[in-house]
């Protein structure tokens, strides 16, 4: 047994590395990329440590070319579900009487190895399977999830040095224990950090997890989970189980084993998983812990001292970077009209110049949006545009080859206009024009137009402007940005999560998030019992 109080010093982010011509990254990518995408791969699922392979198989392909096979993934059915479950529940005495040394170590293992050896191959998987670009790929599947590893791992023994007082005669002390039963970990397609995140958060703290990747995310969780194998992670721990979230979901739920979900993703998902939760209540040993994060509808206003260049290139990288598929992505964009006069044609211009293609040619900016249900949905709402506001740019689109979408910039005079209130996920922003002395109005106009509130910005070299928008819009965004973009939150720099429609706002990157995987056990010892009952109160 380790005897000995070890605090992590307080690790550093990871650098983002360039990838420019001639860097040994940009070569040992461009190798990778080639290696992954010329071959066709079979996806087990992972239970106990055991490949499972069930024969109902799923397809990986690539969103720039959706005929290109990546792999094909076995689903789990409900044999193999409770197989999971089981496997989690042999794996739980050991893992929680793991010292949390021996647990964090496996954990800052596998960022070590995803910082080196295993970068190229996550960062390939997450262009090839996801669609990023290169430095979308680096920030998520390379930094962030490296950065979810080393700060989980440190905000973990922070929190277990957080002790009660002791008195005389009184020992205190506080367990940290983990969560009775399994953890269902469920994240989104958008982002391999936090399908990396979801399973390990609750991993750390002693939880052992069933983690049910997106359907058009295994590839890159995959190669995540054999990431954490090499790293060490014990069998039975965390238990890979991709398959149709409804059908596992309505399992795992049902099992009075089950003792919280992690998730990402929809509202509407994560509202069936509450109805699901109550539906079962009564069945489980202990409440679920449920921690959630959801959509969201993310503002950009410029009052009309904003900075205009700043103010274009936030808008452009929010709006269109990985092609608006991200919860914080830039949507609705409140400006005003002097601000609107000096940019328009300069953000016009810019948007249809914006490259778009194939993620391994590197000089793309925008590539293809994720799969056919996606492409479906955002074109649906570019043609109700096209019919009801103003079509300042793009508004073209092609499935032929891959789910491609040209940047759209909506215009409406509206400020409730549909495209101004629901979340497309898409590279769609809509603008609204407002009189230069409406900014109060707005501001309000803006806190009441979502029911999200997850990010949002304001651009302002006015100190009043900025104090207001921060005070009127203190419920409508949970990471709210000054002067910069409403995207690329860093872990332990600006912990993200929003709260009304956006989820619980457990604030993935901070000890917050880690907060909700342990189960407090207060002790007391006294080493001087009384052996009179009475009190002097009684004479
Ligand atoms: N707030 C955040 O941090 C954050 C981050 C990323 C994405 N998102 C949100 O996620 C959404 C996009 O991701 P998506 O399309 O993958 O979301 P989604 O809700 O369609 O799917 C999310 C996950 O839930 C699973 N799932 C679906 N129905 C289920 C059910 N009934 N039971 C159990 N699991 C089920 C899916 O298989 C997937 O793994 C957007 O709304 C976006 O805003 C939020
Ligand atoms: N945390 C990411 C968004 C994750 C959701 O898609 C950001 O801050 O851009």
């Amino acid at each position: 047994m380790f005897n000995s109080i070890f605090v992590m010093e307080r690790p550093k982010n990871e650098p983002i590395l360039s990838y420019a011509p001639g860097s040994k990254e940009r070569e040992e990518l461009k190798e990778k990329l080639g290696e992954l995408s010329s071959k066709e791969i079979e996806i087990p699922l992972i239970i106990g440590g055991k490949e499972i392979k069930t024969g109902n198989l799923g397809k990986c392909v690539m969103p720039h070319d959706h005929n290109h096979i990546l792999a094909h993934y076995h689903m789990a059915g409900e044999k193999e579900i409770k197989m999971a479950i089981d496997a989690a529940i042999k794996a739980k005495e050991e893992w929680e009487n793991y010292s949390y040394i021996d647990r964090i170590s496996i954990f800052l293992k596998a960022a070590e190895l995803l910082s080196t050896t295993w970068r190229s191959t996550l960062n390939a998987a997450a262009m090839l399977d996801l669609g990023k670009n290169v430095f979308q790929a680096e920030i998520d599947s390379a930094c962030e999830l490296i950065d979810f590893f080393r700060f989980n791992s440190y905000y973990a023994t922070k929190i277990y040095t957080e002790q009660p007082q002791s008195s005389k005669g009184i020992l205190n002390r506080m367990e940290y224990r983990a969560l009775d039963g399994f953890i269902f970990a469920v994240p989104p397609f958008n982002f391999a950090s936090i399908s990396g995140n979801l399973p390990t958060a609750p991993a750390i703290m002693g939880n052992v997890v069933l983690w049910k990747p997106a359907s058009s995310a295994v590839y890159t969780a995959y190669h995540i989970m054999k990431l954490l194998q090499e790293a060490g992670l014990p069998d039975g721990v965390i238990n890979f189980i991709p398959g149709p979230g409804s059908k596992v979901g309505e399992i795992v739920f049902s099992d009075p084993n089950f003792g919280g979900v992690h998730f990402t993703g929809s509202v509407n998902t994560f509202n069936s998983m509450w109805e699901s939760i109550g539906k079962n209540i009564r069945n489980y040993k202990s409440y679920p812990r449920i921690v959630g994060e959801t959509g969201g509808k993310d503002f950009v206003i410029a009052h009309h001292t904003a900075n205009r260049k700043a103010l274009i290139t936030a808008l452009i990288r929010g709006a269109f970077e990985y092609q608006g598929q991200k919860c914080s992505a830039a949507s609705r964009a409140y400006i005003s009209k002097t601000v609107w006069e000096d940019i328009k044609d300069e953000l016009i211009e810019t948007t249809k110049n914006l490259k778009m293609g194939a993620p391994t040619d590197f000089s793309n900016f925008v590539n293809a949006v994720i799969d056919k249900a996606a492409f479906k949905k955002i074109t649906g709402y570019i043609e109700y545009a096209r019919e009801n506001a103003k079509i300042l740019v793009g508004g073209e689109y092609d499935d032929s080859v891959g789910y491609y979408i040209k940047p759209t910039i909506v215009l409406t005079d509206d400020p409730h206009f549909k495209t101004m209130e629901e979340e497309i996920f898409g590279p769609v922003l809509t603008l609204y024009i407002y009189d230069d002395d409406k900014y109060e109005e707005v501001l309000k106009l803006c806190d009441q137009t979502s029911p999200y509130g997850l990010t949002g910005s304001i651009f302002a070299q006015d100190r009043e402007a900025i104090r207001k928008a921060e005070k009127i819009l203190v419920h409508a965004a949970g990471n709210f940005y000054i002067n910069d973009k409403p995207t690329g939150a860093v872990v332990d720099q600006q912990p993200f999560g929003g709260s009304r429609g956006s989820g619980t706002n457990d604030k993935a990157g901070s000890y917050l998030n880690l907060l909700r995987w342990t189960s407090a056990r207060s002790i007391k010892e006294n080493f001087n019992p009384p052996e009179d009952y009475t009190y002097p109160f009684m004479k």
